[in-house]
C-alpha cells in the first residue's frame, strides 16, 4: 500500500535534486554517488507527517535492504532516522522498482553482518564512524 500524504522537499539542495531526478527518471539518472548506486527511501515524518524522499547508498542482500543513518558522521543523526523509528512502513525505489518495506534497526551480529554489507557500497561509513561518538544506526528494510 503505497504512503500517501504531502511531500516535503529536502533542505539539503544536492541531496533533495538528487532524490527528485531520481524517482523522476525510474533511477536512469542521478543513480549513483561517485559511481556507487543509490536508492531512494521515502518516508513519513515523525513530527509533521509528511513524506521524505531521501538519497541513500544501495545496500541490498536476497530482497532486502539496508539503510545507513550515518550523515557523513554528524553528531546528530539525520531527520530522517526519526521518521524510521516513528513509522518504519517505508517505500523504498531501486531503478525504476518501488516497493513497501518494514524498517527494524539492527544491533549486535545482525547489525555487524549488514555494516560490513555497507562497507562493501560505500567503504566511508567506516571513516564517518570515527568521526563521531554516536554509534551509526543501521535499518534493514523488509518486504512486506
Ligand atoms: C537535510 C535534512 O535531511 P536529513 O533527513 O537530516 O538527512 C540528511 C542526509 O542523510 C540526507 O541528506 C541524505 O540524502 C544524504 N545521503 C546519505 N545520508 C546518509 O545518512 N546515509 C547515506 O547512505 C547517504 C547516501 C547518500 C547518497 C546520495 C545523496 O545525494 C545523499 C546521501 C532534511 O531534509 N531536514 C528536513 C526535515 C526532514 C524530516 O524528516 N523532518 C521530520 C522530523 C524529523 C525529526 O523528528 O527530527 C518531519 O517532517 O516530521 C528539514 O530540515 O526540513
Amino acid at each position: 500500500m503505497p504512503l500517501t500524504g504531502e511531500y516535503a522537499p529536502s533542505t539539503s539542495d544536492w541531496a533533495r535534486t538528487q532524490a527528485e531526478t531520481y524517482e523522476r527518471t525510474g533511477g536512469r539518472e542521478a543513480a549513483t554517488l561517485q559511481g556507487k548506486p543509490v536508492i531512494v527511501l521515502t518516508t513519513v515524518g515523525a513530527r509533521s507527517g509528511k513524506l521524505h524522499k531521501t538519497a541513500l547508498m544501495r545496500v541490498e542482500h536476497d530482497g532486502s535492504y539496508a539503510v545507513v543513518a550515518s550523515k557523513g558522521g554528524a553528531p546528530q543523526h539525520p531527520a530522517w532516522y526519526h521518521n524510521l523509528v516513528a513509522h518504519p512502513h517505508v517505500e523504498l525505489q531501486d531503478g525504476a522498482v518501488k516497493k513497501d518495506y518494514l524498517a527494524r534497526e539492527l544491533a549486535g551480529e545482525e547489525r555487524a553482518t549488514w555494516w560490513d554489507r555497507a562497507l562493501v557500497t560505500w567503504p566511508a561509513y567506516a571513516g564517518y564512524q570515527t568521526k563521531t561518538d554516536r554509534l551509526i544506526p543501521v535499518f534493514v528494510l523488509e518486504p512486506i
